[in-house]
């Protein structure tokens, strides 16, 4: 008789990395369906949940903390057509709500409600296009705070629903031809088994295609694939006639170049696009700002790690007939390039982690003026070629946003405040930030901002929230967080950023010191700034919390297995913590440009000596005592999927749970129908952040002042 072996999980506990064997024992954990790994998930819920409730300061947290959320919130004006487009949050709102108006002081109306979508509000609008005349407006939703996108179509003037959906969107572009006939976007093929968000598979094989308004999505155009290259990712930004396609193949600054002539085309668009690879490699990156005829303008790294300003004429398409626009600053690094009032380009620069903002000329790259800007960040600019004006929005610390104006057809135009917006109960003047300059261990200077209430004293005694990212080319510059605010002013924190390297504040050499083999320089920056604070009688260790979130989360759970005696608590969210898989789930194969791939023998060991879960101690750990530590995921995370943080969470309490003198909590706080951040419900955004600071204020012992 033959006995039926059940269909076990076919997880091996044991792998094989070139000749080292690797124990996974949690390996069970990466199947999110599992009934065993939904009795974990529930079992871990049942211990963090009540233990959150019962913090001391959290209702108090809670109910001051949505008080200050109730601001009202808006971006810059969009003028698509006749008519001005800007979203706007009253405050409380789940979701942002789109506005239009006719001019800019007529009165407003609902242009697109998300929150009319979900009863709690986890319907998010993603992405949006009106099409060039404003006939149509494209939008794309996701659910639940997932990377897959839905897109769906409206007639701009009545509002009217179009029966048009396109499914299977994820990490896509939204290109109206400027006909309005259709719309350039990115799909995936369809897949075994869910696509809602709470599936692991990879994200590989994406397609452009081209959809026709008032046709079906399975007669939909394929105009460019890439069989040979299952990680390339395509992106059409559409200046009317040419299509110019970005191609990247994973997370790096650099990208190929190609562009088809849409009015060479004798039928339109009927297939597969003739493209012309203007870039062939991917040597650099090539953003396309503007375009004269055949002389286009692209913001590049060629040879430029901070950025400069290039033009070719795909007539004379040989490098050594480009040229370059605004050469690479020798210290600031260039940022968003855009092009307005036809003849002119709105450029941003960023000087040591602060932003410049100005006016150049298209034509020669030559410096027309500067904008002025208070110490911040720019948060969001609105622009367009064919309009001579535009809008910039300030944000700070404490700035919660300024939004200008500036018509560049007046005599001498001066950007004058369009929009100022005031939260009440919080006195600006009541917090000082400052920016410093520490040492790292290789003696790199590290910039760090400080916010705190005005007149500190340095004793020592003042607790801390340290946050850091260090990845991606990604700048964490000055930003409005009112639990930030209510940490520093009710629980006389101080707020710390530090811009470790791995980001992109100085462009690519930040960036590459702080990936592949060099990533061991975010953990040590990251511990130095935790240094620095204490040597400088800011703050002791035990006062110390350190956070951050995605690549931040793996930056905290790195830096408490080799400092647990820094920090008095840790709150890693949406964390990567399994280097050694991390490539085999969604999107996660793209991560490999800065973190590389345990499948290569040499990147193997640089992944081995900082992966969090495989750098966790042994039962029974009589070592230092860790942190109080918090870790956060949520089940449609499908950016950085929860398996990361349950394998840690299980071998982290195993561990270090087991020791004898763990006095604080390793917890781990699993949300539902929540994701990785993007479209996060207000509701829920003010759960998580009560949550989190009633952690650190419980662990950590520290009482609410008035
Ligand atoms: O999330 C991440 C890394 C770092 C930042 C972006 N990132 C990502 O994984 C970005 C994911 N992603 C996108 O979001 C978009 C996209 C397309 C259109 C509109 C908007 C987005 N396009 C992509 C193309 C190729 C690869 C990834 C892409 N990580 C999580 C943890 C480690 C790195």
């Amino acid at each position: 008789i033959s006995i039926i072996v059940p269909q076990a999980h076919i997880c091996p506990l044991v792998d094989d990395y070139h000749g080292t064997k690797i124990n996974d024992p949690y390996a069970w954990l990466e199947d999110p369906d599992s009934t065993e790994t939904m009795a974990f998930v529930e079992e871990q819920n049942k211990l963090t949940m009540p233990y959150l409730e019962q913090c001391t300061i959290r209702a108090q947290f809670h109910q001051r903390l949505t008080e200050l959320y109730d601001f009202p919130k808006y971006s810059c004006p969009y003028k698509r057509g006749k008519r001005y487009f800007y979203f706007h949050n009253k405050g409380l709102q789940n979701q942002d709500v789109l506005y239009v108006q006719d001019s800019l002081n007529a009165p407003a109306t609902v242009f697109f409600d998300p929150n009319k979508l979900s009863e709690d509000g986890t319907v998010a609008l993603k992405m949006g296009r009106l099409s060039e005349e404003c006939e149509y407006f494209a939008y794309g939703l996701s659910s639940s705070g997932s990377d897959w996108v839905t897109v769906h179509f409206m007639k701009a003037d009545d509002l009217s629903p179009l029966p048009d959906v396109l499914e299977r969107v994820k990490f896509s572009c939204l290109a109206w031809t400027h006909d309005a006939k259709g719309i350039f976007y990115n799909r995936y093929p369809r897949q075994e088994g869910k696509t809602d968000g709470t599936e692991t598979t990879a994200n590989i094989n994406q397609k452009l295609y081209y959809h026709v308004i008032g046709t079906k999505q399975a007669d939909d155009i394929l105009v460019a694939e890439f069989p040979d290259h299952p990680k390339w990712h395509s992106s059409i930004s559409d200046d009317g006639r040419y299509a110019v396609l970005s191609i990247t193949e994973g997370c790096e600054p650099v990208n190929q170049l190609w562009y088809c002539d849409l009015q060479q085309l004798p039928n339109g668009i009927t297939g597969l696009l003739p493209w012309v690879k203007l870039i062939d490699n991917f040597d650099a990156q090539y953003s396309y700002v503007t375009n004269e005829g055949s002389v286009f303008t692209f913001r590049s790294n060629l040879d430029a790690p901070r950025y400069c300003l290039i033009s070719i004429d795909i007539q004379k398409p040989d490098r050594k007939h480009w040229m370059t626009l605004i050469p690479q600053h020798d210290k600031d690094v260039l940022g968003f390039v855009s092009c307005v009032n036809r003849h002119h380009l709105l450029v941003n620069f960023i000087h040591d982690v602060k932003d410049i903002l100005q006016v150049y000329e298209l034509s020669s790259g030559r410096l027309v003026r500067d904008l002025p800007l208070d110490v911040g960040t720019v948060a969001g600019v609105s622009c367009k070629k064919k309009h001579s004006e535009f809008f910039y929005k300030f944000t700070s610390f404490t700035t919660p946003g300024i939004i200008y104006h500036c018509d560049l057809s007046e005599p001498n135009p001066q950007p004058k405040v369009f929009r100022e917006v005031q939260v009440k109960g919080i006195k600006q003047e009541d917090y000082q930030t400052t920016q410093v300059f520490y040492p790292s261990k290789d003696g790199t200077k590290i910039p760090m901002f400080l916010v705190h209430a005005k007149g500190l004293e340095k004793d020592g005694t003042h607790p801390v929230f340290l946050y850091g990212y260090g990845g991606f080319e990604h700048s964490i510059q000055p930003y409005y967080n009112v639990a930030y605010l209510l940490y520093v002013r009710h629980l006389g924190g101080i707020l710390a950023v530090a811009n470790i390297r791995g980001g992109g504040e100085y462009g690519l050499t930040w960036h590459k010191a702080g990936s592949l083999a060099n990533k061991q320089n975010c953990f040590d920056d990251f511990q130095c700034a935790a240094e620095y604070l204490i040597r400088e009688k800011y703050t002791t260790a035990s006062r110390i919390t350190i956070n951050g979130a995605s690549n931040g989360g793996l930056l905290v759970a790195a830096c408490v297995n080799q400092r647990p005696d820094l920090y008095g608590c840790a709150v890693a969210e949406v964390g990567v913590m399994d280097m050694l898989k991390f490539h085999k789930f969604t999107i996660g194969h793209a991560w490999t440009t800065d973190y590389g791939c345990a499948e290569d023998p040499e990147q193997f060991k640089w992944l081995i000596k900082y992966s969090p879960l495989h750098n966790l101690p042994k039962p029974v750990y009589s070592g230092t005592p860790y942190p109080a530590v918090l870790l956060l995921t949520a089940d449609h995370d499908d950016r950085v999927v929860p398996l990361h943080t349950l394998k840690y969470c299980a071998s982290l309490q195993y561990g270090v749970g087991s020791s004898p003198v763990q006095r604080q909590p390793l917890m781990v706080r699993v949300d539902t129908r929540s994701g990785h951040g993007a479209g996060k419900p207000t509701a829920k955004a003010i759960l998580e952040e009560t949550d989190v600071f009633s952690f650190i204020a419980e662990t950590l012992g520290l009482s609410w002042k008035e």
